[in-house]
Order: C-alpha cells, then structure tokens, then sequence
C-alpha cells in the first residue's frame, strides 16, 4: 500500500458536562478531552480521541515528527517506535529528577498516548480495506450490537457549586429536561434511570458511588433493583470503602447487585488486589475494577489472587489493540470483560463500540458517560442507540465517525476560551463544603 500519512493534527477540545459528584469531588462545567486527526496522501482522514490535558496534547504533539511522512501499512512498527520514543523519553526525564523541568513535566506522567495515534492509524487502513475498525481487531468483528450501560451520577445543584454549567438546553424529552438538576436521593436516581432508558433504552445501570455514605447509595441500589428487576447493577465507590463496610454493606446483595466496581483499595498491610479478592471470597459478588488491575503486570498480580472477575479494559489506557487482547484472555480464563469510561464525545464512544464488537464471547454493557454528553458530537451526525446498543455493522467501513470540522473547531475554541486543561473536582467542591480536601477513603459529601 503506497500511503503514507501526511499529516498529524492534535486538538484539545472541551465539551459541556454537569456538576456530577464521584469521590474526588465534582465535575466542572466544561470536560476535555484530545482530539487526534490523521491526513494520509491519498486523501482520507482518521480521527482517535484520548483524555484531555496539557500533558497529554504536549506528549502527542511530540509524536508529530514521528508519525508524519510514515507509511500507513507499517503502522505497528510506527506505534513501536512512539512506543519507544516515549519510554526514552520517560526514562530521560526521571533521570533530570522527576518533575522539576518542563520535560520532565510532559513524559513523566503515564497516559495513553499510544491510543490517541493508534486509532486514526486504524481508522485510515480500515477505510482503506472497506471494513469496520472491529475487522482488524483481535480475531475480528464477533457482534454487531453492543451494549452499554446507563451511567447514574448523584448530581449537584449547580447554583450552588456556581460556574458556567449548561441549562435548559434540551427540551425534547425526560432526560434532555433533567439531566442538569440536582439528584441527590434514591427516587431521584431511578428516576435518571427511568429517564436514560426511556430515550437510550438502556437494560442496565452503574451508580457512581463513594459520594454519600454507603449504606444511603446502597438504599439507592436496591431502589433501582426493585423498579428495574431484570437490570444488571452495579455500584462504583472508587474504593472509598473500607473491606469491613464493603463487605457489610454488600454481604446480602448477591441478586441485587450483579458486580460490584472497586468496593475498597489498598488497607494497611494489604494491596487493593489483596481486599478485593477478600471481598469477592467473603461476598460471593464478582468484582469490576478500573483501579487495580489497569496492565499485564496488574492483571497478572489480580489473576494469581482471583481478586477481579471482570476487568474494565479501557482502550484509552490500554489501546484499541490491547484491550480486545484483554478481552480474549477473559474469554479464556472464565472472566469477562468490561470497559470504563471518562467523558467523551462520540468518537471515544465508537471506539469502544468497536472494540467490544470484537471481543469474543460474553461482555458486561459497556461504560459511557455519553448520556451526559449527547447531542455535542464531533461527527456530522449523532450515534444512535437502539434498545440499549450501538450497532456496528459487518459492511460498515472505518471507525464511523465521518469528522464536522466545524464542530471540532467550536469545540477547540470552547477550550481555548473557557482557558480549559486538566480535570480538577476539587475546585467546586469547595462551593458545596467550604475547606473540602480529597479523601481517597472518605465519600465525598462526607466530611
Ligand atoms: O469507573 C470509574 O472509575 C469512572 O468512571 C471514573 C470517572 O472519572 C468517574 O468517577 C467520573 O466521571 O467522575
Ligand atoms: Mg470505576
């Protein structure tokens, strides 16, 4: 294939969110996130989207000289030598003393940049082939209908926290008129369950916990459970719990929940991977993380100790290429796979949707913000979901994100002009309880 990409594009947009409360406090106005796009010379473009922050726009711009100019059919050896560059570069910085100098700052911290060329590089060579993005992956495309999850977040009232939050923005259904007012109760979480289902059709649901003390988001849990018997549940504290209250608070929940996410984390003498495979022994409830058990050195560890039965494998920090290889382990090794999610816009929630299709066997609904963030995508149309799923389908071709430059734009300037970077919930923690620091063993609304 005589295609080489010409050029590498990397633009750090923002989008609306509302002030959703998690365990390190809560969501700011605006959530950011890189955008990645890829101009090869026969004309096509390839687009990949990655978490925001400076870090992370300055470590992908610095694979710039790299990637232009590669051919795109040796893409593998282009993501080994990025790979290599930024372990070199990792290493180089740690030597200069850790954080002090601006190199420093940009390559000591990891994150996923690999992900943020890897997946244009696959949506370039998949529109070149004339298949879907899950061709290519794994073993190849296994489904076409993905599932997703409905994401539940205690919100905020924003007037309190203050800021420029998004209002009344959406009138045309349940969730368009709620999903920027407080939460704060178990009947005003089903209720955003109602909602979601009604216009996503979602089956199942995730509560984002480690926000009130457990025993009240547990209330929440069983509320859900009773109006929706047939859902799939589980709960999410970021290990904020300790292994007694987790285990207290989830020992009668087989049935009731489904899994539980990150329940407890690192206590004294033991590991996370330690309390959460007592937890699982001492509940008899399969456990999720995206915390303990996020590469092969973490999975290997999580494995010999039966601490995790369904790892949440996020393409962002595992790549697309590596997460389906999570997956086919899972498939078989008796654990089954998931995924995590931050924000995002729609590109991220194709590639997800992509990698699920192409992982083999039974996947737990997938993670997505994306019912926070529907109706601002990046492509010139919206994604669609039907009965709770994205459809990807066999004849489709590339990732399915044909890019609206114009709303790339507004995106970067709604960055620029709000001066956007790294997430911080912290900042408007401090509205709703004066002098809030963060607790990683302390729910957030407890203080
Ligand atoms: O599963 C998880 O841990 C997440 O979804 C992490 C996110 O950062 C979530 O806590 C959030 O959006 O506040
Ligand atoms: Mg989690």
């Amino acid at each position: 294939m005589d295609v080489k990409i010409e050029r590498m594009e990397v633009v750090p947009v923002a989008g609306y969110d509302s002030p959703l409360l998690n365990l390190a406090g809560v969501h700011e106005p605006f959530f950011t996130r890189n955008i990645v796009v890829l101009t090869d010379s026969a004309g096509y473009t390839g687009v990949g989207e990655v978490p925001g922050g400076e870090v992370i726009t300055k470590r992908l711009e610095s694979l710039i000289p790299l990637v232009e100019g590669k051919p795109l059919g040796r893409f593998k050896q282009t993501l080994l030598e990025a790979q290599e560059f930024l372990s070199a570069n990792m290493a180089a910085a740690a030597a200069a003393g850790g954080a002090q100098t601006a190199h420093a700052q940009i390559f000591s911290k990891v994150t996923n940049v690999i992900t943020g060329i890897e997946t244009p590089m696959l949506d370039l060579l998949a529109k070149h082939l004339e298949v879907p993005v899950a061709a290519l992956l794994g073993d190849g495309q296994v489904r076409e209908d993905v599932r997703f999850l409905g994401y539940l977040f205690y919100v905020a009232d924003r007037n309190v926290v203050g800021g420029p939050y998004l209002h009344d923005d959406d009138d045309s259904d349940e969730w368009g008129r709620i999903r920027r007012d407080p939460a704060l109760t178990p009947e005003a979480i089903v209720h955003q369950a109602e909602a979601a289902a009604e216009r996503f059709g979602f089956h199942d649901f995730k509560l984002k916990g480690g926000v009130f003390p457990a025993r009240e988001e547990i209330r929440a849990i069983r509320a859900l459970k009773e109006r929706f018997p047939e859902a799939r549940i589980t709960i999410d504290p970021n290990g904020a719990w300790s292994l007694a209250e987790s285990v207290e608070v989830c020992r009668d929940l087989v049935g009731v929940l489904t899994y539980c996410e990150d329940p407890c984390g690192a206590e004294g003498r033991f590991s996370g991977r330690e309390t959460m495979a007592e937890f699982h022994r001492q509940t008899g409830l399969p456990t999720a993380t995206n915390m303990i058990d996020t590469d092969w050195r973490e999975m290997k560890a999580a494995i010999r100790l039966d601490s995790v039965t369904i790892p949440l494998a996020d393409p962002h920090f595992w790549t697309m290429q590596g997460c389906v290889r999570v997956a086919q382990l899972c498939h078989e090794m008796d654990l089954t796979w998931g995924v995590h999610s931050n924000n995002h816009f729609d590109i991220s929630l194709m590639m997800v949707a992509h990698a699920a299709a192409a992982a083999p066997g039974f996947v737990n609904a997938c993670d997505t913000h994306y019912m926070w963030q529907d109706g601002q995508h990046l492509g010139k149309t919206a994604p669609q979901f039907h009965d709770g799923c994205l459809t990807v389908p066999r004849d489709s071709i590339g990732l399915g994100i044909d890019l609206d430059r114009a709303k790339l734009d507004a995106a970067h300037k709604l960055y620029v002009d709000n001066g956007c970077g790294t997430r911080d919930d912290a900042r408007g923690m401090n509205a709703l309880i004066p002098g809030w620091t963060y607790d990683p063993h302390r729910p957030a609304m407890v203080r």
